[in-house]
């Protein structure tokens, strides 16, 4: 009962036998899950466990990710607009975790990472087909990264499918203009499957709404939301290039990239709601 004895008392309806109950273990999985660590360097160097679990974490926080954003896609695509707040408010939450989780990888210093750097061999981040499909979801359609995925045919049909569908944003566009407000054809007909490109003729009903917001609460919303999403991306990036930086300084990927040097930089130059930042520059003119 008392904390006197340096215990705490188990109580006694506390459930201890799992032999024909379901317990915590069995209901997560942790035996696959527990085993799926797997260094390869030898003698097993320290840090590899490190590297691992942060990439496995990443990958389980991606999977949730592109889970909640395509729910989100789904809701503004039956114009559940709350709906779709709530799933990207979670998102948003991710994606805080996942830049966070850049300071434990950040403990790793260049020189532990050079002494099992060659055990990676050609795999690298590049090859994750969550993240691309993420990125596909938010409007970064490349059809280039589907030739990564060619030896794996589930991990390629999901990106092909993604690749196929419009983005959150194109959704984003036919809702707006369900709900009566008057978007371009070229915003509604885009080929979806195309890279995002910057239209031009949005942008006067995207300052119009942020001109106005009283009249517009939930395009307002909706905006920034997106805003929101892109930037908390942005940062992943960011801290994504400055561990590389930090690592490998400006040494060649694994995955034959210039990496630091020039790849992972200009990936900071892509935007998935240009409009929303262009508008800004307008606003008030
Ligand atoms: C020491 C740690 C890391 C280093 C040195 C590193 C380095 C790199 C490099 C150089 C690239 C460019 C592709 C290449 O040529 O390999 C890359 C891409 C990538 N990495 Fe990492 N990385 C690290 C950790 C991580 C972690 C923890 C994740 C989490 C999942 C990750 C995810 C990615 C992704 C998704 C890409 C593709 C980015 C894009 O297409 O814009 N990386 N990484
Ligand atoms: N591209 C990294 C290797 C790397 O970071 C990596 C290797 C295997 C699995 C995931 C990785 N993470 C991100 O790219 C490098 O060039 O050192």
């Amino acid at each position: 009962m008392s904390a006197t004895d340096g215990t705490r008392k188990i109580e006694d309806d506390v459930v201890t036998d799992f032999s024909e109950k379901m317990s915590y273990g069995a209901y997560l999985g942790l035996d696959t899950l527990l085993d799926s660590q797997h260094p390869v360097s030898e003698p097993e160097h320290h840090d590899e466990l490190l590297f691992i679990i942060q990439h496995q974490t990443s990958e389980l926080w991606l999977k949730l990710f592109l889970h909640e954003i395509r729910a989100a896609r789904a809701a503004i695509a039956a114009d559940d607009i709350r709906v779709a707040f709530k799933r990207i408010a979670r998102v948003k939450h991710i994606q805080a975790t996942l830049t966070e989780q850049w300071s434990v990888l950040a403990t790793l210093t260049p020189a532990e990472y050079a002494e099992f750097r060659g055990v990676l061999g050609n795999s690298s981040g590049f090859q994750s087909y969550q993240y691309r499909a993420v990125e596909f979801v938010l409007g970064n359609k490349n059809a280039g990264m589907l030739k990564v995925f060619e030896s794996d045919p589930s991990a390629h049909r999901l990106l092909e499918t993604l690749l196929g569908e419009p983005t959150l944003y194109d959704e984003f566009w036919r809702y707006l203009y369900r709900q009566g407000y008057d978007v371009p054809a070229s915003a509604l007909e885009r080929d979806v499957s195309a890279p995002y490109v910057r239209n031009d003729e949005l942008i006067p009903l995207v300052k119009a709404i942020y001109e106005n917001v009283e009249q517009h609460w939930t395009a307002y919303e909706a905006f920034e939301e997106l805003v929101d999403l892109e930037e908390s991306f942005q940062l992943w990036r960011f801290r994504h290039l400055r561990t590389v930086l930090r690592v490998i300084g400006m040494k060649k990927g694994t995955g034959g990239s210039s990496g630091g040097a020039g790849f992972l930089q200009r990936a900071l130059e892509l935007s998935f709601f240009p409009e929303l930042f262009a508008a800004r520059t307008e606003i008030g003119t």
